[in-house]
């Protein structure tokens, strides 16, 4: 492990934020003398950030632990164009209403994890869409094309990709490292910003904006990149086989967010610690050589310590007791992801696939074969079962040991 004297990189170091640097000695010398502004940008293309994102949110959180100043670009103009890094196909279109809507529920997140106020330390939330919308299409071309070969641009990984797998790449999208090379730029102009973080996905984009800056203002830049994340399993973290894990509560209640964390895979749990919490390192060391079912310890600690961090701390409490009603007591928790049942009734193979415990009609039926599938800790035999309930009455379906849900009559 490399021996830096900053207690910026030492901490991105420790807690394994760090995938690339581009000159990490230089960055370690700046940060040991000054306090120095850093930024990640995230392009609101949803009304929700998900547990992926938190990773590039944890490097901001890391600037600010170390006494540094963290800038979160809100991608309003870069999400007009779309980012080709790290995916396969065009990303849809999203008009502006959509945008400023996404815009206004993601920053809650930033908010909550974030200090925002006045101080020299103190975050900043800057919409790139000012300055982006008001570039001159020729004056662009002018100031910044000549500092970009197509020659170049052509070997960057968002590119070559899609070009290697013949897959379209529309020059909408081509235009992106620009924009975000721009972004750099602008940002170390106006606020003195030195570094830019994120996902290894974004290296490409972060060393155009080194080199725009080198070239345009004889400025020396930074960057770092933080490793994407996976699973032991595998799956990028983020999405799981139910959809996303969000950061906002209207699209994922705190007691399955606290649940995703509860589940960490016994090999991840050390990694999450670090990364996700400020549990401290000797602490993480024995939690992590917690052997059988001890484990679940340290999982509790992470499931607590993330959703705090995320949702706040009434928001933990509460998920945990629920998990230690429902699961100790067997009893069905107020927390539990709750489905009105209409006066119609609902067939149990709906309700799986409605509260996204299966991914189809298909998937529940087999569920349900199994045995796995519960109301009231009876087993359910029949997948087309009616279940029909009163108003205010209330039964728990339970999937397997760990999803469990209230179903209540309206
Ligand atoms: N699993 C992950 N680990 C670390 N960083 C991630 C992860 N997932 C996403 N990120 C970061 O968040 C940024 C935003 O993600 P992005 O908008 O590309 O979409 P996504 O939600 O990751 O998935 P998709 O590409 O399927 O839409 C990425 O550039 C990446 O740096
Ligand atoms: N390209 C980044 C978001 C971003 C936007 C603007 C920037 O200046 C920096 C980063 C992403 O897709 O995640």
């Amino acid at each position: 492990m490399q021996e830096y004297k900053s207690e910026l990189m030492r901490l991105l170091e420790e807690r394994g934020h760090i995938h690339q640097a581009t000159d990490a000695e230089g960055l370690d010398k700046l940060a040991c003398e000054k306090i120095i502004t850093a930024y990640v940008g995230f392009d609101p293309t949803a009304s929700s950030l998900h547990v992926g994102n938190l990773a590039s949110i944890m490097l901001l959180k890391r600037v600010q632990q170390a006494g540094h100043r963290p800038i979160v670009i809100m991608g309003g103009g870069t999400a007009k164009v779309g980012d080709p890094s790290g995916r396969d196909e065009t990303r849809q279109m999203l008009t502006e209403q959509t945008l400023s809507e996404n815009i206004a529920s993601i920053r809650t997140s930033f908010e909550q994890i974030l200090r925002f106020d006045d101080s020299e330390t103190g975050a900043l939330l800057i919409d790139n869409d000012k300055w982006l919308s008001e570039l001159g299409y020729i004056e662009l071309l002018r100031d910044v094309g000549p500092h970009f070969t197509i020659n170049r641009m052509l070997a960057f990984d968002s590119v070559k990709t899609r070009l290697e797998r013949e897959q379209p790449l529309t020059f909408l999208e081509f235009n992106y490292m620009i924009m975000q090379a721009y972004d750099f730029v602008k940002l170390a102009r106006d606020h003195d910003c030195r570094l830019q973080l994120g996902g290894s996905d974004q290296w490409g984009n972060i060393v155009n904006g080194i080199e725009l800056a080198r070239r345009l203002d004889g400025r020396e830049l930074f960057g770092v990149t933080a490793p994407l994340l996976t699973r032991a399993d595998g799956q990028k973290m983020g999405k799981s086989v139910s959809g996303a894990v969000w950061l906002n509560e209207d699209r994922l209640p705190a007691y399955d967010f606290w649940q995703y964390w509860r589940n960490t895979d016994d090999r991840d749990v050390g990694r999450f610690l670090r990364l996700f919490t400020d549990v401290s390192l000797e602490e993480i060391r024995r939690l992590e050589a917690l052997e059988g079912s001890e484990i679940n310890e340290a999982k509790v600690v992470l499931a607590n310590e993330v959703t705090t961090l995320v949702r706040g701390k009434a928001a933990a409490d509460a998920a945990e007791r629920t998990a230690t009603e429902t699961f100790a007591a067997g009893g069905s928790g107020a927390d539990l992801p709750t489905l009105h049942i209409s006066r119609e009734g609902a067939r149990v193979n709906a309700v799986l696939t409605e509260l996204g415990f299966s991914a189809s009609n298909g998937e529940a039926k087999r569920k349900i074969s199994e045995g796995a599938v519960k109301l009231d800790g009876e087993v359910v035999s029949e997948a087309g079962q009616l279940i029909e309930l009163s108003p205010g009455e209330q039964i728990k379906l339970s999937l397997g040991k760990k999803k469990h849900a209230v179903l209540r009559g309206v």
